[in-house]
C-alpha cells in the first residue's frame, strides 16, 4: 500500500539490528524511512533489504558527491537496489546532475526519485559565511534549486524555511524534502533552519524528514499518529 504521510523518519543508527528495531515500532503506512551516511556505513545494503521486507520505502541518503561519472553509478547502483528516493549534493554542478539523471532514466523501470541537497539545514549564515559564501542562506538555496531543477532533478532537500519560494518559483511539482522539522518545544540540536510540521506543509513542503524527535521519543509510534493526526493524514 503506498504511504499517505509526508513523513521520513531518519533512521540514525550505529549497527543494522538497531535500525531495524526501531523501524518494527514504526509502521510503513504512516512513514517512511530514511537510510543515511551512519547506518550505509555500518550495515551496507542489507539495511535496504531488511527495511523493503518490513514494507518501508527507503531513503538512500548518502548525499553523493563526487566526479559525474562516479556520482552516475553511485546513483544507478542505487536505484537498482530498489530504494524511493536517493540524493546527491548540488553544489557538485550541472554536469554531475545531468550524469546522474542520465544514469537513472537508462535503466528500465525504474521509479527512484533523484533529488539534490542544497544547503544544509544545520547551516545559517555564519556558517555560509565561513565557507567564503557570504550571503543569506536563502540565496544559495534558490541559486542551487534552479541549478538543480534544470539539470533534471526531481526535487531538492532545503529547509521548510525556504519552501514557499521555490514552489513560487519552479512550480508545485518540483518534490521538496525539508529536514529540520521540530514539533513545537522539541529539542533543536544542531538544526538551525527549523519549522513544525504543520508550517512546513502549509509552506509547500513535499516531504518532511524527521530523526530525533521521533527516535529518541519514549513512544515514537504515538509522535508519528500524533504528527500525522495535526496533519490531516488519513490513519488506517
Ligand atoms: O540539510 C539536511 C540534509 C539532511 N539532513 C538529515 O536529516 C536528518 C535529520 O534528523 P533530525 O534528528 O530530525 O535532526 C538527519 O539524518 C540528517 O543527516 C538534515 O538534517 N539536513
Amino acid at each position: 500500500m503506498t504511504c499517505q504521510s509526508p513523513i521520513v523518519v531518519a533512521l540514525d543508527y550505529p549497527t543494522l539490528d538497531a535500525a531495524l528495531a526501531m523501524a518494527q515500532r514504526l509502521d510503513p503506512t504512516l512513514c517512511r524511512v530514511k537510510v543515511g551516511k551512519e547506518l550505509f556505513t555500518t550495515a551496507g545494503p542489507a539495511i535496504l533489504d531488511g527495511l523493503h521486507k518490513l514494507g518501508f520505502d527507503v531513503f538512500l541518503d548518502l548525499k553523493f558527491h563526487d566526479i559525474p561519472n562516479t556520482v552516475a553509478k553511485a546513483v544507478e547502483v542505487a536505484a537498482r537496489q530498489g530504494v524511493w528516493m536517493v540524493n546527491v549534493h548540488a553544489s557538485g554542478g550541472r554536469r554531475m546532475m545531468e550524469a546522474s539523471a542520465n544514469a537513472l532514466a537508462s535503466i528500465n523501470d525504474h521509479n527512484t526519485l533523484l533529488i539534490a541537497v542544497t544547503v544544509l539545514t544545520s547551516m545559517d549564515q555564519s556558517d555560509l559565511a565561513e565557507i567564503g559564501l557570504d550571503i543569506p542562506p536563502q540565496e544559495q538555496v534558490m541559486r542551487l534549486a534552479r541549478l538543480a531543477h534544470s539539470s533534471g532533478m526531481h526535487g531538492v532537500v532545503c529547509s521548510a524555511q525556504e519552501a514557499t519560494m521555490l514552489s513560487a518559483a519552479l512550480g508545485k511539482d518540483f518534490v521538496l524534502v525539508t529536514p529540520g522539522i521540530r514539533p513545537a518545544g522539541s529539542d533543536v540540536g544542531d538544526q538551525k533552519r527549523i519549522m513544525t510540521p504543520t508550517e512546513a506543509m502549509s509552506a509547500g513542503s513535499h516531504y518532511l524528514v524527521m530523526g530525533r524527535p521521533i527516535t529518541q521519543a519514549a513512544e515514537p509510534i504515538a509522535v508519528l499518529e500524533t504528527v500525522n493526526r495535526e496533519l490531516g493524514v488519513q490513519l488506517v
